[in-house]
């Protein structure tokens, strides 16, 4: 049976985010993960986590300016130092938490441009250095130019095909369900294909982005299937809850904590 990540970025906004933390354990989540830690103190998050026994599952490095849309630096033209700064900030966020995987986004750009894939490799050779001598995996997720429309990693193959040629053990596939189904279909094959390299999921249904209780996929088979490929990693629901946070958790029942 899978184990579940609330996403705090996305459920559980009727708390404040801090009180996420506290929301989600008592809905029966054992774990945890959210976009960005940054706008709040190291010690406070990890106070939430250890108050109410969390994992915490995931986090991304910092992207830029997001609300000016940027989304990541790795692949774009002088930012190296900007990364490089970034994972310094989130090492501190992995020290307080104890996370264990950290997503870098690519960025917005043109995945064929020899100048961006060379910024991008350098980018995630460094992160992946870092991480590694405190024995945390770098994450790289595929994200459908729909819900970001010029993202760089946009295509499963392509990020399974740098993740080969970059040979780094601790880079691994951030596979997100609802993209996965948004850019390919074909689910099940992919994750056949790539639970081997990946070293989170997430869900939400699709086309809605809500609970993973409907609409084009049938998530209680693709649960069993991630217990048949032997995925001991964490599931992250990352989805809008169509109402309130509480009431959509019916799909949840089964497999929350006791
Ligand atoms: O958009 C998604 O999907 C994510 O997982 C976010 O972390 C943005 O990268
Ligand atoms: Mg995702």
């Amino acid at each position: 049976m899978p184990a579940f990540a609330a996403n705090l970025t996305m459920m559980f906004n009727e708390w404040s985010f801090l009180d996420r933390f506290d929301a989600a354990a008592e809905a029966g989540f054992s774990a945890v993960e959210y976009l960005f830690p940054y706008d709040f103190k190291p010690e406070d998050i990890q106070e939430r986590l250890v108050r109410n026994g969390l994992t915490q599952a995931l986090f991304n490095m910092p992207p830029g300016d997001w609300a000016a849309g940027m989304r990541g630096l790795a692949s774009l033209p002088g930012r190296f130092d900007d990364v490089a700064d970034g994972v310094t900030r989130a090492l501190v966020y992995a020290e307080a938490t104890g996370v264990k995987n950290i997503h870098l986004m690519s960025g917005l750009g043109d995945r064929n441009d020899q100048q961006a894939r060379l910024n991008y490799r350098r980018a995630v050779e460094h992160a992946a250095e870092r991480l590694a001598e405190r024995g945390l995996n770098l994450l790289l997720e595929p994200i459908n130019g729909r819900n970001m429309p010029g993202y760089f990693l946009n295509d499963f193959h392509a990020a399974a095909q740098m993740i080969g040629e970059f040979g780094l053990t601790n880079v691994k596939l951030q596979f997100d369900i609802y993209h996965c189904q948004i850019i390919h279909g074909d689910v099940t094959t992919r994750l056949r294909e790539l639970i081997p390299i990946s070293g989170h999921v997430q869900i939400a249904s699709v086309p809605s982005r809500q609970e993973p209780d409907g609409e084009e996929l049938n998530y209680p088979f693709l649960f069993s299937e991630l217990d048949r490929l032997g995925y001991t990693g964490y599931v992250g629901c990352e989805y809008h809850p169509r109402g309130r946070t509480t009431d959509g958790l019916g799909w949840f029942e089964p497999y929350k904590r006791g």
